[in-house]
């Protein structure tokens, strides 16, 4: 209180007349200086009175709350960058169409070659075309974060034809264009790319080792040759014509032999990169429900496990049975494990509208509920209300309930209680949407007791993943199920 008061009292000294430095700092003939003076004044006061209470001035930029958290899960699926394709490589301009004498190296003494030969002009040669940018799907990455670090692609341009005239490319001369390897910008599977302003599509990529060209580099200058002197002669000799019969001489110079040995510009475009995973299976639960120590125990994956609350900020992902011998044609199932969902997720509560949107691209749900909890079947009822709300798609999947921590011995003795109540709400469910006459919720095809922790029921849950994932037919799975963009060119979100 007393702080308080001290720090005000500085603020009404500094900011009035009596004082000094604001005086002085009052200049009358500048209104638009005077301001600026008075600005900078107040900052100055606002900082000796936060220096004097002992309080650090914070950034305007960073919320105070927010300053020293990490703000990755914010920023993991959208990403902008500018994209600069290479200018193409200037062609070789030849000056004459005649060769040159050399010295001839096989030359020896005594021999029947001659000292020196003549050397016919080779074809001049292209420029080399400028470097494309791409953008690949790469199975090794799984956000976008690392274009927060690197915004500006720029990819080289084009090597000149004529290797004298400075160029650091291929040093070989008429063996036709030389490649400019493009640059390649790797992004997660799932990746939709729009132009920024315009937010027009141009492409996603949801394959492993998909490409997609961004900015095409300009292409290379043409070889050109000047034309022969012999052309250079007759306008000479009508300029002197021109001249003798006392008549004006416009001398035209051709120069547009050359432009064709310029190379194309490349192209730049800013482009606005947005991420939906692309998986098979979406684990969903309220926090701690052991989402992650699932996904841990069923794949390779190691997410961060934790007795906390949010502790998952941003998707996991896992393969199921990933270095295990090939289960026969099926690709492995992949896995993702979402951050905690907790009541109000739809309306933006919790990491909520962030995440429910990575359910998007997934076939069907994993619901991870805590056997061990008070009400597990208001949990499981809470988690796919919320799920109704967001999108009502998304609880007409196919789901199965994992109810988990069945090692505990609370969970372990109502396991029947919780299998029917569980049922009763899922039933209850229906029931709603169904008055409602909206598409009903599916019921779970399966409620498995499991534990990650003493891997009990593992296994069935695992062999009913895999069920669940053949039960949605391959052919469902091809690039249109999998594509956000719509067949007239707009974005599906
Ligand atoms: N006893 C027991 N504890 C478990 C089991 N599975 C997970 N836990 C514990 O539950 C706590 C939460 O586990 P997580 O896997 O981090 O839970 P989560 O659902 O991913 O949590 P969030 O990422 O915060 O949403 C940890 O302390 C785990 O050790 C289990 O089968 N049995
Ligand atoms: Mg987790």
């Amino acid at each position: 209180m007393q702080l308080q008061q001290t720090q005000q009292q500085i603020l009404t000294y500094l900011l009035c007349d009596a004082c000094p430095w604001h005086v002085q700092q009052r200049p009358q003939q500048a209104p638009k200086a005077h301001q600026r003076a008075r600005t900078a004044h107040r900052a100055a006061a606002a900082l000796v009175c936060n220096a004097v209470a002992g309080t650090a001035t914070q950034s305007n930029k960073t919320p105070p709350g927010e300053q020293g958290k990490n703000q990755d899960h914010k920023l993991f699926d959208e990403a902008f960058i500018t994209v600069r394709s290479g200018n193409g490589g200037r062609g070789e301009v030849a000056q004459n169409g005649k060769g040159k004498m050399v010295k001839n190296y096989k030359y020896k003494p005594g021999g029947n070659m001659s000292k020196m030969i003549w050397l016919p002009n080779g074809e001049p040669a292209c420029g080399a075309n400028g470097a494309d940018c791409l953008l690949v799907a790469d199975e090794g990455v799984d956000t976008l974060l690392h274009l927060h670090k690197r915004r500006m692609f720029a990819a080289p341009n084009g090597a000149n034809g004529n290797p004298a005239t400075g160029s650091s490319g291929p040093k070989t001369r008429h063996r036709g264009r030389p490649s400019t390897p493009p640059v390649i910008i790797p992004v997660p599977l799932g990746t939709v790319v729009k132009k920024k302003g315009t937010g027009r599509p141009l492409g996603e990529l949801v394959h492993p080792g998909q490409q997609l060209l961004v900015a095409r580099g300009g292409q290379g200058g043409l070889g050109v040759t000047s034309p022969a002197p012999i052309h250079r002669q007759h306008s000479a000799k009508r300029a002197e014509r021109n001249e003798a019969a006392g008549a004006e001489d416009i001398p035209v110079e051709d120069t547009n032999w050359k432009v064709d040995a310029h190379g194309a510009p490349g192209e730049e475009l800013s482009l606005h990169l947005l991420l939906r995973v692309v998986a098979d299976i979406g684990i969903v639960g309220l926090p701690n429900a052991g989402k992650s120590s699932l996904l841990a125990a069923m794949t390779r994956a190691a997410p961060q496990v934790a007795a906390y609350p949010f502790t998952t900020l941003m998707p996991n992902l896992g393969v199921m049975g990933a270095g295990e011998a090939a289960l026969g044609d099926a690709a492995p199932p992949v896995l993702v494990d979402l951050p905690g969902l907790i009541e109000g997720a739809s309306q933006g509560r919790g990491l909520g509208r962030m995440f429910l949107r990575h359910l998007r691209r997934t076939r069907a749900i994993l619901h991870v509920v805590d056997g061990a909890a008070e009400d597990p079947a208001w949990d499981y009822w809470c988690i796919r209300s919320e799920l109704q709300l967001y999108n009502a798609e998304y609880c007409q999947r196919p789901h199965i309930v994992a109810l988990n921590k069945m090692d505990l011995e609370d969970a372990h003795e109502l396991r029947d209680d919780i299998h029917a109540s569980i049922h009763k709400a899922s039933q209850r469910m229906q029931d709603e949407a169904g008055d409602e006459s909206g598409a009903a919720p599916a019921p779970p095809v399966a409620v498995l007791d499991v534990s990650a922790h003493s891997g009990e029921g593992l296994e069935q849950l695992s062999a009913a993943v895999r069920d669940l994932v053949g039960f949605v037919p391959v052919s469902s799975l091809l690039e249109d199920d999998l594509s956000l963009i719509t067949d007239d060119g707009q974005l599906d979100w």
